[in-house]
């Protein structure tokens, strides 16, 4: 190996060490396994390109009858015979875009969200190489691209959207346009996608974005998981006065 690619392994590595440490402290493990809402996981696979840390991000086929050509992460929902939220994960991103899970180095789960149709949603952190290359299943995927982890606290583009879900709660959500210039194409991160890139950003800078998050920055563990407990309080009064 020359002195200059042995240099690049060494920096990757330490990025990656960095990013690993930090994303262990906000590991919740099965805390939120036993909630009784119908189950999905998203995997966000994040990868070192040219020193920065970059996430791995699909299209949807606008042949699903679910959110037709949104933005998401590669996962979807849980199977009888997935052991737990990891693998469903891993078992929808080989799915859908053709990623081993041998070549995932799984690092933790996050604070879930729950999605429009009340599915609560574990979003997995795992490692891939910067060199996969995904064959996307086009009945599911239409087109797969990368986006530098720190556009998600530092974006060109971005503006919040007010929202209000099935069950009343009230909100705002993240809407950033990233110009690919792999693709040479413009991508709308919005919605849960987006609310799970900026919570990972922020857990691993650490940095104040550069727009308003609904979280205490000092004492991000504590507020995400209050966050979601109010959102999931809206979803479980509102599936009790239905009964
Ligand atoms: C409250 C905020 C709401 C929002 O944020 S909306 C704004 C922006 N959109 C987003 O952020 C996207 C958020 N959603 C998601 O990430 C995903 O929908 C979520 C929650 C992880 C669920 O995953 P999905 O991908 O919908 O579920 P899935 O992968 O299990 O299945 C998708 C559909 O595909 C179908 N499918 C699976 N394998 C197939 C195959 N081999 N050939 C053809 N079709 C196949 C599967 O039946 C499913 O269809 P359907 O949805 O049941 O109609
Ligand atoms: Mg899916």
């Amino acid at each position: 190996m020359a002195a200059e690619e042995r240099e690049e392994e060494m920096e990757r590595k330490s990025v990656r060490e960095k990013a690993r440490l930090r994303l262990r402290e906000f590991d919740v493990g099965d805390r939120f396994s036993h909630l009784p809402l119908p189950k999905a996981s998203v995997l966000l696979p994040l990868m070192v390109r040219a020193g920065k840390l970059h996430l791995l991000l699909t299209v949807r086929s606008m042949q699903l009858r679910r959110s037709p050509g949104e933005v998401c992460f590669p996962g979807g929902k849980s199977e009888a015979i997935d052991k737990d939220e990891i693998d469903t994960a891993l078992r929808e991103a080989k799915e859908e875009v053709g990623l081993q899970p041998e070549n995932v180095e799984v690092i933790c789960r996050l604070v879930p969200g729950i999605d429009k149709m009340n599915y609560l949603v574990t979003p997995v952190v795992g490692f891939i190489e910067d060199t996969f290359q995904p064959i996307p299943n086009p009945d599911e995927v239409s087109n797969v691209f990368v986006v530098p982890l720190e556009y998600f606290v530092k974006p060109l583009n971005y503006q919040t959207v007010p929202y209000k879900t099935s069950s009343g709660y009230q909100g705002r959500m993240h809407s950033f346009t990233y110009d690919d210039p792999e693709h040479k194409m413009s991508f709308r991160i919005w919605g849960l996608t987006a609310h799970f890139a900026v919570f990972l950003a922020l857990v691993i800078f650490r940095k104040r974005p550069t727009f308003e998050v609904g979280y205490d920055l000092d004492n991000l563990i504590s507020s995400s998981e209050n966050h979601f407990m109010h959102l999931y309080a809206s979803v479980y009064e509102r599936k009790k006065s239905n009964i």
